[in-house]
């Protein structure tokens, strides 16, 4: 008999196939108030789960999934699960590293381009006819070339991102992360410090970690404080790595220039939130990974995983791996 599998995400219909050729699967289009209940049923029986990293999985959840096998996240974050609650139960979770490090990078460089150069708030004012004579010097922008980047978490996606400042734009690189990176050090020149010592000499800082509890409001007001008064803040980890309404004021009081984020403390972001009222802030809708190409592969690794763990074999893409009582 085949697995029970439930997958939680639309998927392109090829990647849906391979599921269907291997699971029993049941779909939803996320969960929300409407199918919830039928989500709990199938949950009580399902052995297998597959879908996006904008539904949380909390363990009140998956205690309603007592046969649950293993899961498979659509993203390389894995913070929607509580991991130590998957590994007592010796359940696997599987995620997608690596195959979203370029295109995440070209969108945290883009977050750095459009503060630096304001170039959101600059083409708001062409289309709103705003343009009527040079722009003068108010309306200036900073250059990125030649400037010092400061990466927090220089993991996979932190390195792509150096790997762009230090061969494209000719920036110093320094970074701050619980181990020590040779690799970035020897290719990428980049300079090992503490994060005060990060923060206070960095042009731009740059927080890639994932949201762990170690991470949780990371940077919050005495680290803004800490920052250049000149400093852009760029944000593409977890939007609860960084304490919101602390950057709120440091962007409106002056203490920091500018920030670029993907991400926020609740998403969608609310219209009504003041970050949407701040002309240097730029602000993308969670869009680190998303180009047609890039997101396809991330759903074929994720469909890969699920097939792979279903069968017995987390050799490859397990978050929680060492973790697992098996
Ligand atoms: N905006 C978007 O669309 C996307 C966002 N993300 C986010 O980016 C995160 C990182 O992804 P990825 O680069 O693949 O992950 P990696 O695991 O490769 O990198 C994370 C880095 O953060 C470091 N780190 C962890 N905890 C701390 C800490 N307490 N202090 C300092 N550094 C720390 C790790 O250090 P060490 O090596 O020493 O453990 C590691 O180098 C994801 O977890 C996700 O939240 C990812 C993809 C897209
Ligand atoms: O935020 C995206 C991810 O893959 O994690």
């Amino acid at each position: 008999m085949k697995k029970k599998v439930i997958l939680y995400r639309d998927i392109p219909a090829q990647e849906r196939q391979r599921l269907d050729d291997q699971f029993d699967v049941t779909f939803f289009d996320g969960m929300n108030e409407s199918n919830k209940d039928a989500f709990v049923i199938a949950l009580s029986e399902t052995e297998g789960l597959i879908g996006s990293n904008s539904t949380s999985m909390p363990p009140t959840l998956l205690d309603l999934a007592p046969r649950l096998q293993a899961a498979s996240t659509i993203s390389v974050g894995t913070d929607k699960f509580d991991l130590t609650y998957l590994s007592q139960r010796g359940i696997p979770l599987m995620h997608t590293p690596g195959v979203l490090n370029e295109t995440t990078a070209d969108t945290l460089f883009t977050l750095i381009m459009c503060t630096a150069r304001r170039a959101i708030e600059l083409s708001n004012m062409v289309r709103e006819g705003r343009w009527t004579s040079n722009i003068g010097e108010s309306l200036y922008g900073t250059d990125v070339h030649g400037k010092t980047l400061g990466i927090i978490g220089m993991g996979r996606i932190g390195y792509a991102i150096a790997k762009r400042g230090h061969f494209g734009f000719d920036m110093k690189i320094q970074y701050s992360n619980r181990h020590r990176k040779p690799d970035a050090e020897q290719d990428l020149n980049a300079t090992f410090m503490d994060m005060e010592e990060l923060l206070k000499t960095s042009d731009f800082v740059c927080v890639m970690t994932p949201l762990t509890s170690q991470t949780e409001r990371l940077i919050g007001a005495k680290e803004f404080a800490m920052m250049k008064k000149s400093a852009i803040f760029i944000n593409g980890s977890r939007g609860k790595v960084i304490d919101e309404a602390a950057l709120v004021e440091a962007l409106s009081n002056g203490t920091i220039r500018a920030a670029g984020l993907d991400v926020f403390e609740v998403e969608p972001l609310p219209a009504s939130s003041p970050l949407c009222k701040l002309d240097n802030a730029v602000l993308f809708p969670h869009i680190g990974s998303a180009t047609t190409e890039t997101r396809l592969k991330m759903i074929t690794c994720a469909v890969d995983n699920l097939i792979n763990a279903l069968n017995g074999d987390i050799s490859q893409n397990c978050a929680n791996k060492e973790q697992l009582n098996r």
